[in-house]
């Protein structure tokens, strides 16, 4: 049994981890390219933990411009076995309200610019997304909210749209009316790449506005999140420092299978693999490829 790395992906507003030991930045090559940052690893509790702030430390990186591969594959090869995702995001629903927190379970992927795979010519693989989040994780992050008195709502729908604006009111109420929780620009291809990489993921999606449907309240803007998110953020850190001990020791496999997402997946006959696909996919793959 091996023991678990937690990787954090913080968005905005979540640059950093309470109560680091042994905090250390260190660049992750990757051959899908540049990660948004360096990674900053050390322990919580013993635990090992490596942060990785997705629009980079100053927030450089747009939604569309953040390289997810790399990301992703960065933290497959630093050796992370599961990924929280701590996300800003809009609500369609009046009782997840600005401030609370949702740890979604399904997304809706309405991005068109970025590339969405780590498969392509020469390796093709066809992962499930039909349970794009880990069940075990999401148990986790519950019992920490709760532990840390964050009010906290288990299960959403979360509409990823590419951005950068927000979204129109026709669009809001598009969204709302699909049956939609939360809407952001960010967890979309980063879960479906996380299956890819048979991470266990998982969101923690902090609500910081009404988005642009609610008649109560202005259509979002970049001033009213802040506002919520200061307050956001400061409930993240301590929810990321109180999950992660629970993690300590060895770690049964996933019992529901995301650490063997590519056992079924691959389709192409190994004598037809290209070997270039194959030496990008080693850290990724490398466990079914050889
Ligand atoms: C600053 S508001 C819009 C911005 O916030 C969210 O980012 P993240 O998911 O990284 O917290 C949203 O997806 C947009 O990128
Ligand atoms: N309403 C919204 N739409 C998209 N991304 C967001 N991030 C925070 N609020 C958002």
């Amino acid at each position: 049994m091996a023991q678990a790395m937690i990787g954090v992906i913080g968005g905005s507003g979540v640059y950093g981890v309470d109560g680091l030991e042994g905090a250390e930045w260190r660049r992750v090559e990757s051959p899908w390219g540049e990660p948004s940052d360096a990674l900053l690893f050390g322990t919580l509790g013993g635990t090992p933990v490596c942060f990785l702030p997705r629009h980079g430390r100053g927030h450089v990186q747009t939604p569309s411009s953040i390289n997810y591969r790399a990301n992703i594959d960065a933290m497959k090869r630093a050796g992370v076995t599961d990924v929280i995702s701590v996300s800003a995001c809009g609500s369609f629903r009046e009782e997840m309200a600005p401030g609370d927190f949702v740890i979604v379970d399904q997304f809706i992927d309405r991005t068109f610019a970025r590339d969405k795979s780590f498969f392509g010519p020469g390796c093709v693989a066809h992962v499930s997304m039909a349970e794009p989040v880990c069940p075990r994780l999401g148990d986790a992050l519950e019992t920490a909210a709760r532990a840390c008195g964050i009010t906290v709502h288990r299960g959403g729908t979360y509409l990823a749209m590419e951005g950068p604006q927000f979204s129109s009111v026709a669009e809001s109420r598009l969204y709302k009316g699909w049956g939609c929780h939360v809407i952001g620009m960010t967890n979309m291809p980063e879960a479906k790449l996380a299956r890819e990489a048979e991470l266990c993921y998982a969101t923690v999606a902090m609500v910081t506005d009404y988005d642009a449907w609610h008649e109560d309240h202005d259509a979002v803007d970049v001033a009213a999140v802040i506002r919520v998110l200061t307050g956001n953020a400061e409930k993240a850190r301590a929810l990321v420092k109180a999950v992660v001990p629970a993690f300590g020791g060895e770690r049964a496999p996933c019992p529901h299978g995301c650490d063997r997402a590519l056992e079924y997946a691959l389709i192409t006959q190994p004598e037809a693999r290209d070997p270039r696909a194959l030496a990008m996919l080693d850290a990724v793959a490398g466990r079914m490829l050889g």
